[in-house]
């Protein structure tokens, strides 16, 4: 039996994340402790992405009223499909009382940065490749192709051959943007993938143009949850997964999937706070089958975990 307690957090970002989906400047997440019968605490974060198709976060605060103070391992193991950002939060602070977890340690992964968009990316990167990155993504699908092209254009003109980078489009091109983006992305070696081109009720078009074009596809929205990563692997696509912890589901269920079908993995952030990361990373330490750079680079908070964290969150909410 656990103690479990539960607080919601908003934490607004340093910069807004500008997608196709809109603009989104705060993050709602929920922090949840679990106190074992020998003192031990465990953290665990929910953070949904509804509009990747998560729960909400009042449905997953309604889910947590209505949990009794004391829960056992069946109520963790037993939460529904529909509340994937519950299943990974309740989850990994069961594994949490067993790994202690501390954040001192960055785990050995390499991490991509998130590039602002517009023109911004290109005072942004110089500063990211100081501290050591070599993967970067941008957003595309924002604005007109053409506007976003010469912004492209012109990083690819600075970014050193070594580097790599990702466009992440969040489903906002058109077919026809698509085999544009793809077309002229062809021949350019740093370019590493162009993620979820197209909307997820779009499968078959994108798995046409991952044959008809060279420049890889990986698919994000498309696969946000342990049931869309079974569907799309069951309907052919052997392309890039994009796999968000946070939302994706049952970390248990997780590894299962990913030790199944051995697919090529690109871990992402959900913009999680530490508590979510941790546990998210241990995931991707794991699960990464092709040492693809994870997207947790950036930090989008104004306060990141310092001494005696998250006790000093868990008492500050
Ligand atoms: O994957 C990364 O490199 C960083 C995380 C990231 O890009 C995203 C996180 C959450 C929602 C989206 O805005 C976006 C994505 O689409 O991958
Ligand atoms: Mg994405």
């Amino acid at each position: 039996m656990y103690e479990f307690s539960f607080h919601p957090i908003s934490q607004k970002f340093t910069r807004p994340v500008i997608t196709n989906h809109g603009v989104w400047d705060v993050r709602h997440s929920i922090i949840i402790r679990l106190i074992n019968q020998q003192g031990k605490v465990g953290w665990g974060e929910i953070s949904p992405i509804s509009w990747f198709g998560s729960e909400t976060t009042q449905q997953a605060l309604d889910f947590c009223h209505q949990l009794p103070r004391e829960i056992n391992e069946e109520i963790i193991f037993t939460i529904p499909d529909e509340l994937p950002a519950c299943q990974f939060g309740f989850e990994s602070a069961q594994e949490w009382l067993i790994q202690q977890y501390d954040f001192s340690t960055q785990p050995n992964l390499t991490y991509s940065g998130l590039l602002p968009a517009g023109e911004t990316a290109l005072q942004q990167w110089q500063s990211l490749w100081a501290q050591g990155y070599r993967t970067f993504k941008c957003k595309i699908g924002v604005s007109d192709l053409e506007t976003e092209w010469k912004v492209f254009t012109s990083l690819i003109q600075e970014l050193p051959n070594t580097a790599k980078l990702r466009l992440d489009a969040n489903g906002g091109l058109s077919y026809s943007e698509s085999q544009c983006w793809l077309e002229r992305c062809e021949n350019i070696q740093q370019i590493e993938f162009i993620e979820q081109p197209l909307s997820v009720d779009k499968f078959a078009e994108m798995q046409k143009l991952s044959q008809l074009y060279s420049c890889p596809i990986a698919l994000d929205e498309s696969v946000a949850n342990l049931r869309q990563i079974e569907t799309c692997y069951q309907q052919g696509w052997r392309g890039i997964f994009v796999i968000k912890p946070g939302i994706v589901g049952s970390p248990s269920q997780l590894r299962k999937i990913c030790q199944k079908y051995q697919i090529d993995t690109v871990f992402s952030s959900v913009f999680e706070t530490e508590i979510g990361r941790v546990s998210s990373l241990q995931l991707a330490t794991e699960l990464s089958a092709n040492h693809r750079a994870v997207g947790f680079g950036i930090n989008l908070f104004f306060t990141s975990s310092g001494e005696n964290w998250p006790q000093t969150l868990w008492h500050n909410c």
